[in-house]
C-alpha cells in the first residue's frame, strides 16, 4: 500500500473531546445540550447506530433521549411525537433514523422537524440554506467527510472533484460542500457515461454510491484523496464502494471502511447538536464544528 491512510476513527475521537469540552462549558453556564433519537420498527444496522448515537451523546456530557416506536406506527403518531420534541426546550436536537418504514412518507417527516432543531440537515430550509450559502444545518457525513478532507489537504481550492452518488443524505450535500470550498464539481450516478474515465481525472474522489467495491483501482489517479462512503454488508464483512486493495497503490491518500467516513457521521451528528444548541441560546458557534 503507498496511500497515507485517512484515520476517521481516530479524528472522531478527538473531535468528541472537543465537543465534550465546549459541552462541558455550556453546562457551566447551565445549558445541557440535549438530543433526541427516533427509531421506528427494528432494522438491526439501524439499532446499532441509534445505541452508538446515544452512547456517544452521553460520554460527551449531554443528554440523550431515545425513542423507539414499534414498524407499524402510524405517521401520525410519529408526527406527533416529532411536534412535542419541537416543542420541548431540553430538546436541541431531533433525528430521526433513516430508513423509515415504507408506509412513511420521509419528506413529510423529516419537514415536520423544526428547521433548528433538524441535526441531520436534511430539511428542506437547510438543504435550501446550504445550497445558496446561508447559515444552515449541515448533513453529517457530508460534514465529517469535508472535515478530513480540509485536514489532509488544507485548501480544496481549484481541485477537481467528483462525487459518486447523488442521494439528498451525502452525494447532493457532499457537492455543495465541495463547491463552497471552491472545488471543481462533478457529481457522477449510475447512469454517468465513461465513469472511470471521468474517476481519472479528479483530484477527489467521493464514492457515495451504495454498490461494493465498485470503484476500481485503475480510476483512480495517482496522488488522488478517495472519501469512501460507502458501508456494504457483504459475506467477507463490511466493504466500502472502493475497491480499496487496488485503489491504495495508486492514491495519495484513501479512508479505509471500517473506521474512515463512518465514526465522523455520528461525531458531527454531536457537533451539530453543539451548534443547535448554541445558536438556540443566542451564543456564537462553537470554534471548528461547522462549515
Ligand atoms: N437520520 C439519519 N439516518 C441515517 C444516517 C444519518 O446520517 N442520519 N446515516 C446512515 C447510518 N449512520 C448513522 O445514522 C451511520 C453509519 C455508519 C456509522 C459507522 O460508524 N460506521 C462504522 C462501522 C460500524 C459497523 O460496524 O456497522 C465505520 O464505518 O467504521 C455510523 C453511523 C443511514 N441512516
Amino acid at each position: 500500500m503507498t496511500a497515507t491512510l485517512i484515520d476517521g476513527k481516530a479524528f472522531a475521537a478527538g473531535l468528541r473531546e472537543r465537543i465534550a469540552g465546549h459541552t462541558a462549558a455550556m453546562k457551566e453556564r447551565g445549558i445541557t445540550p440535549g438530543l433526541a433519537v427516533v427509531l421506528v420498527g427494528e432494522d438491526p444496522a439501524s439499532q446499532v447506530y441509534v445505541r452508538s448515537k446515544g452512547k456517544q451523546t452521553r460520554e460527551t456530557g449531554m443528554n440523550s433521549f431515545e425513542h423507539r416506536l414499534p414498524t407499524d406506527t402510524p405517521e401520525a403518531e410519529l408526527l406527533a411525537l416529532i411536534e412535542q420534541l419541537n416543542e420541548d426546550p431540553s430538546v436541541n436536537g431531533i433525528l430521526v433514523q433513516l430508513p423509515l418504514p415504507g408506509h412513511m412518507d420521509e419528506a413529510a417527516v423529516i419537514n415536520a422537524i423544526r428547521p433548528e432543531k433538524d441535526v441531520d440537515g436534511f430539511h428542506i430550509l437547510n438543504v435550501g440554506r446550504l445550497a445558496t450559502g446561508q447559515k444552515s444545518m449541515v448533513p453529517c457525513t457530508p460534514l465529517g467527510s469535508l472535515m478530513l478532507l480540509r485536514d489532509h489537504l488544507g485548501s480544496l481550492s481549484g481541485k477537481s472533484a467528483v462525487v459518486i452518488g447523488r442521494s439528498n443524505i451525502v452525494g447532493k450535500p457532499m457537492a455543495q460542500l465541495l463547491l463552497r470550498d471552491s472545488a471543481t464539481v462533478t457529481i457522477a450516478h449510475s447512469r454517468t457515461q465513461n465513469l472511470p474515465d471521468l474517476c481519472r481525472g479528479a483530484d477527489i474522489l467521493v464514492a457515495a454510491v451504495g454498490r461494493p467495491h465498485f470503484v476500481k483501482g485503475d480510476w483512480i489517479k495517482p496522488g488522488a484523496t478517495v472519501i469512501d462512503v460507502g458501508i456494504n454488508r457483504t459475506d467477507d464483512g463490511l466493504v466500502g464502494d472502493v475497491d480499496f486493495a487496488a485503489a491504495s497503490q495508486v492514491a495519495g491518500a484513501i479512508t479505509p471502511v471500517p473506521g474512515g467516513v463512518g465514526p465522523m457521521t455520528i461525531a458531527c451528528l454531536l457537533a451539530n447538536t453543539l451548534t443547535a444548541t448554541a445558536r438556540a441560546n443566542g451564543l456564537p458557534d462553537p470554534e471548528g464544528l461547522t462549515p
